[in-house]
């Protein structure tokens, strides 16, 4: 076989002999990789997605054997139509595809513009379920000539169902490859100071742009089951921590910053309070404007657009409350961007500079 090599490639370890396999340039690959979303908002892409994700073990704990069929007999019958309804509402019609895959993308392409002077650098991003798969896009860093590779679950929070079962996916790929890069991934940064610091000064912005002032700040959360949180996931400890040091970063009164948790799915008792709940009782209580805001989630989606600011925003106001706010998440601003390349040039201290 005559195999083609580069120049910059014969100049580093010599010229190759003839059928010596082509050798690339040694670089370094950063996989940014958040939860992943349908194709489409049709019956079959919706489908799809969620077959695989309400597949993954790491999500749904139960025994197959009693939960297959219930997902086979009635949740994929009946919650393709449901959600691709909910994603309708958000969808971005310009780029046919949902603001999680928007985001993400524009923060693997900042995250690049960023780290551009780092020459050995190569960043793309993917997804958990859905597309890009994490299998396509670790491909091709191999194929640009990656020896190393930073992956990086964007969960501020540690959690099973999110941050575990994005480094399984990526081991399991590797575990494929004869010639395996070598691997690091990115920890939960839900105590970090860049991280607190980001999200108290986007709170403050947005506060400041308002023309009535919230008596209450929800922090609201993606939940997971109770019984997860027994059996040892720290996610309620890193959320509880992120809310402790952002209250203390705003010096904000005890109180008018809250903890709840959102998106309920299933019968199990989930983390509490509830989200929806406490928007009911808060209005019922007579507090007349509330601020909610999401930083658990890296990227705004369905569930910060189409579940906070579109339902949680009515259940405030059928119960008698006057003022609802979201604020945005990070997602591509300035300050989100400086936590994603402070937690990656953190993580590759040692492979760069
Ligand atoms: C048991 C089911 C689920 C667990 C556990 C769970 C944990 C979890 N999820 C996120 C982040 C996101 N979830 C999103 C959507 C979504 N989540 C579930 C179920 C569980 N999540 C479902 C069925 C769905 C699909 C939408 C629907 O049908 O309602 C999304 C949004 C994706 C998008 O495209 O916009 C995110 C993000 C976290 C952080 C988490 C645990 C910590
Ligand atoms: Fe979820
Ligand atoms: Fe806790």
């Amino acid at each position: 076989m005559n195999a083609p090599f580069t120049p910059a490639a014969a100049t580093a370890i010599g010229p190759l002999p003839a059928g010596h396999p082509p050798v690339k340039a040694k670089k370094v690959g950063v996989l940014l990789v958040n939860l992943g979303t349908p194709d489409g908002t049709d019956f079959w892409p919706m489908r799809r997605y969620l077959r695989e994700f309400l597949s993954d073990r790491r999500v749904i704990e139960w025994p197959r054997a009693l939960w297959y069929p219930i997902l086979y007999g009635i949740v994929l019958n009946t919650r393709p139509k449901k959600s691709g309804h909910a994603y309708e509402q958000i969808w971005n019609r310009e780029r046919n595809e949902s603001p999680l895959r928007t985001f993400t993308r524009a923060q693997g392409e900042k995250l690049a513009e960023r780290l551009s002077g780092e020459r050995s650098v190569v960043v793309d991003w993917g997804m958990r379920y859905g597309k890009p798969s994490i299998a396509e896009r670790v491909d091709a860093l191999i194929e640009k000539g990656c020896e190393r590779i930073l992956c990086f679950p964007l969960y501020p929070q540690y959690s099973a169902a999110t941050t575990a079962t994005v480094n399984d996916k990526f081991f399991e790929h590797l575990s494929t490859k004869r010639w395996m890069p070598a691997a690091r991934t990115v920890p939960p940064y839900h105590d970090e100071p860049v991280y607190i610091d980001a999200l108290a000064r986007s709170i403050e912005t947005h506060l400041a742009g308002l023309d009535f002032e919230p008596e209450r700040v929800v922090a609201s959360y993606h939940g997971i089951p109770q019984s997860y949180f027994k059996a040892g996931d720290p996610y309620h400890c890193h959320c509880q921590k992120t809310s402790r040091l952002l209250e203390e970063r705003l010096g904000w009164a005890p109180g008018r910053l809250m903890t709840t948790f959102q998106s309920r799915f299933g019968p199990e008792e989930w983390l509490q309070p509830y989200t929806d709940k406490t928007m009911e009782a808060l209005a019922r209580d007579g507090i007349r404007s509330v601020a909610v805001f999401n930083p658990g989630f890296v990227a705004d989606c369905l569930e910060t657009l189409e579940e906070i600011a579109g339902e949680a925003g009515d259940i405030f106001r059928e119960h008698g409350g006057a003022h609802f706010t979201h604020i945005p998440c990070l997602n591509d601003s300035a300050e989100g961007m400086d936590v994603i390349e402070h937690m990656v040039r953190r993580e590759l201290s040692g492979w760069i500079g």
